[in-house]
């Protein structure tokens, strides 16, 4: 299958700040395809040289599909209502209105108010709607759920499964680990200008996060060590606790959160 964006050698400066130094990216058809990296580090740049929206320097970028954009905060105007912006966008794109999934993201129960009377939520919420009214192949998110509540940040994460179940290819940017690890097909970690990772959060974890962390509790308290040996060193231990006696209430084993990857990841990548 076609890949829906390739990206090649892109090279981005704002004056004498260099931004992205050269930078590759492959997003499939269908895939989420989250961007991580830490603030200031060209999360926004790339896509919005993605997106058509800025300019760069040099490098090559294809996109085979048509974009839908969710806007940033603020960006429309502060006395439109939802409905009058949900016309104006399908007018421009030449769409019908799709009102099941103006429904889905709860935009009849918004329309009464003013663009300025929205909730952080409702805004996003909006903006999702909006970004979607043109029947988009590729949909670009930046921060999406940045300052939503549980609720509303479950509700849009359903959302995004759905349109990725309907074929479309999502692009999101994020600093919210959680997401990106329940969301993300693939994700890409931006440092210094290129990307020191591409790959699933499983590759990322064989990559940097090898040892396992080992939590047991007993008796007598609780004991966390971490090993790159999981049969020998539990074996060991186990052994070692039966032998004094000791019972062992839970074992728990894992191998480090996405979050301490990515931080491992930037760390080795600033060595
Ligand atoms: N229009 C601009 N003019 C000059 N410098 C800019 C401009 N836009 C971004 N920058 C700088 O480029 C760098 C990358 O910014 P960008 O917004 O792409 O990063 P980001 O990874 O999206 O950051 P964040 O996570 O904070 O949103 C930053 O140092 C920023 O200050």
């Amino acid at each position: 299958m076609k890949n829906a964006i390739q990206v090649h050698g892109l090279e981005k400066s704002y004056g004498s700040h260099i931004v992205l130094r050269g930078l590759d990216l492959q997003i499939e058809t269908g895939e989420i395809f989250a961007l991580l990296g830490v603030n200031g580090a060209g999360k926004t740049t790339t896509l919005e040289c993605i997106e058509g929206l800025r300019k760069y320097d040099s490098g090559m970028v294809t996109v085979n599909g048509k974009m839908g954009i969710q806007l940033q905060s603020s960006s429309l105007p502060s006395y439109i209502k939802p409905m009058e912006a949900v016309k104006l966008f399908a007018k421009w794109n030449k769409a019908k209105i799709d009102f099941s999934m103006l429904d889905t993201l709860g935009i009849k129960e918004i329309e009464r108010k003013q663009y300025i009377q929205l909730s952080t939520g409702q805004k996003r919420r909006l903006h999702l709607a909006l970004a979607l009214s043109g029947n988009p192949d590729i949909i670009f998110l930046d921060e999406p759920t940045a300052g939503l509540d549980v609720e509303g940040r479950l509700s849009l994460h359903d959302q995004i499964r759905k349109l990725k179940s309907q074929g479309k290819t999502i692009v999101l940017a994020s600093h919210d680990m959680a997401e990106v690890e329940a969301l993300s097909d693939r994700i890409a970690i931006l440092n210094d200008g290129n990307i020191v990772f591409c790959g699933t959060a499983l590759e990322l974890t064989e990559k940097v996060g090898k040892k396992y962390i080992v939590h047991i509790k007993t008796q007598q308290g609780n004991n966390t060590f971490e090993t790159d040996n999981i049969e020998d060193t539990l074996l060991s231990q186990l052994g070692e606790l039966k032998h004094k006696g000791i019972g062992v209430l839970d074992i728990k084993v894992d191998r480090g959160t996405l979050e301490q990857h990515f931080i491992e990841m930037a760390r080795r990548t600033e060595e």
